[in-house]
């Protein structure tokens, strides 16, 4: 099984380019199936997720082809539906986003069958709100034998839709559900991600009538039909935010390209505020650092909060830092699974609750790891490059879900990473980096 072989203590430094955004491409790559014309995608980051999600509309009929590793093309003239199509096979029960294919096939066919979600095993993930908005528009939802959820109406028909808890997931379900619902749908208490305004933009350059999305009350005016369009994603809010945390913990100068500054605020100022030095610039940011960071506070929170994505990278961070520092996650009961990896390489890290108290310490040593998870793995590989000395990181499968070449684009900044397959490997790569 591949993992990465990490020498750590290298500066990094250099430039890299960010993808676009995996959560607004799961999104918007579901959103594509809902007109029968052909959507032409551009900036689609070439990602685990986002191939597991295109295969999974090619099965049920839809033309999809890469007309290059970032642009996709999609036609969902040649869709399948009915009762002997279910979007389910062992790939998209992994995927969290293969629940969007609810919403969207819902609203174009006012059927539509899809295994239940999966997606990274942080906390318990229900879908009662995704269920909750379909049911108000007018929906039948089930839950039937073998973990399929099944959506029907008659006719969608527009409603108001207050979310209990403010969830990203359902927001957009709902939103694509609702756009060819006969009427207005509001919805309230709505989450305010830039993925989800990206998702918005892209139905109404399908024809969709939505106004306020990125604000939390969204208002959906239903239209009988989307055509076909041409759209380039945002640039990943996630992504950038990893590599900030990897120039910041390697101590390195590193210029991230081909991002939006905006939607790293809550990154940025937390860096600025531990002594690492965030520079933008219309459309990249550099991050610099040297000497210990100073301790600090963080809570995740939906946006414009800081992001729970970017938990487990800061973490790494401020594991470095002089004294005391507390990371209350407050979005999912599960996403400390890095901290006993991390104890590994020298953190000294205590999990209170739904709180990480870290004491920081002057570095960490290299140790072999395993990946828990999609951001987790990410942040044991931040940890890695930081490190004195070899480290290895096992299941590397969560990491390819979201990030697109991350060993090369690590070596471009000058880190020493591979990846390999077993532990000749290592040896070898443990000899040539000496
Ligand atoms: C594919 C994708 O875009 N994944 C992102 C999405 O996940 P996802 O859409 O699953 O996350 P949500 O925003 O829906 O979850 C937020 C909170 O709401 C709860 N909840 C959610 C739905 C529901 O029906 N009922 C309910 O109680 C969740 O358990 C969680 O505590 O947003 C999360 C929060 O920014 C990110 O960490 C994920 O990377
Ligand atoms: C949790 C994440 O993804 P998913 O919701 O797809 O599991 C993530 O992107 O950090």
């Amino acid at each position: 099984m591949e993992k990465y072989v990490i020498k750590g203590g290298n500066v990094l430094e250099g430039e890299v380019s960010i993808a676009g955004a995996k959560n607004a491409a799961l999104g918007i790559l579901a959103a594509a199936v809902m007109t029968d014309e052909e959507c032409i995608i551009e900036n689609v980051p070439y990602v685990e997720d986002t191939k597991t999600l295109l295969r999974a509309i090619e099965t049920i009929g839809a033309k999809v082809k890469y007309i290059d590793n970032h642009t996709v093309s999609i036609c969902g003239g040649t869709i399948r539906t009915g009762e002997d199509v279910c979007v389910d096979d062992e790939y998209i029960r992994k995927i969290r986003a293969s629940y969007y294919l609810l919403g969207a096939l819902l609203g174009k066919y006012n059927y539509a069958q899809v295994a239940l979600p999966g997606g990274c095993d942080i906390g318990l993930r229900p879908i009662d709100q995704h269920i909750k908005g379909f049911e108000a528009l007018g929906a039948k939802v089930e839950i039937v034998n073998g973990g399929k959820v099944v959506a029907k109406a008659d006719q969608l028909i527009g409603n108001h839709i207050y979310l209990d808890v403010v969830t990203v997931g359902a927001t957009i379900n709902i939103m694509m559900a609702a756009v060819l619902a006969e009427g207005k749908t509001t919805i309230e208490n709505a989450a305010k991600e830039p993925h989800i305004v990206d998702v918005a933009n892209f139905l109404n350059s399908m024809g969709a009538n939505i106004k306020g999305a990125g604000t939390d009350v969204i208002r959906i005016r239903g239209v009988q039909k989307l055509r076909g369009t041409e759209y380039s994603i945002i640039p990943d809010q996630i992504e950038a935010g990893t590599f900030m945390t990897m120039a910041a913990a390697t101590k390195g100068n590193v210029l991230i390209k081909n991002v939006i500054p905006k939607h790293l605020e809550a990154i940025s100022s937390k860096l600025n505020e531990i002594g690492a030095r965030v520079i933008e610039y219309d459309d990249a940011v550099r991050v610099m650092a040297d000497g210990r960071f100073k301790a600090t506070q963080i809570k995740t929170l939906p946006y414009p909060g800081f992001p729970t994505d970017m938990q487990p990278q800061m973490a790494v961070t401020l594991a470095l830092s002089q004294g005391t520092s507390v990371i209350t996650e407050s979005i999912f009961e599960n996403r400390f699974k890095y901290v006993s990896e991390l104890s590994r390489m020298g953190a000294r890290i205590k999990v209170e609750g739904n709180s990480a108290v870290i004491t920081g310490v002057d570095g960490y040593t290299g140790a072999n790891l395993v990946a828990p998870d999609l951001r987790a793995g990410a942040a044991l590989v931040i940890a890695a490059l930081a490190a004195e000395g070899f480290s290895t990181i096992d299941d590397i499968k969560y990491i390819l879900r979201g990030y697109e070449d991350f060993d090369g684009k690590i070596r471009g900044l000058g880190g020493q990473i591979e990846v390999v397959d077993d532990e000749r490997d290592v040896q070898k790569f443990k000899l040539r980096v000496g």
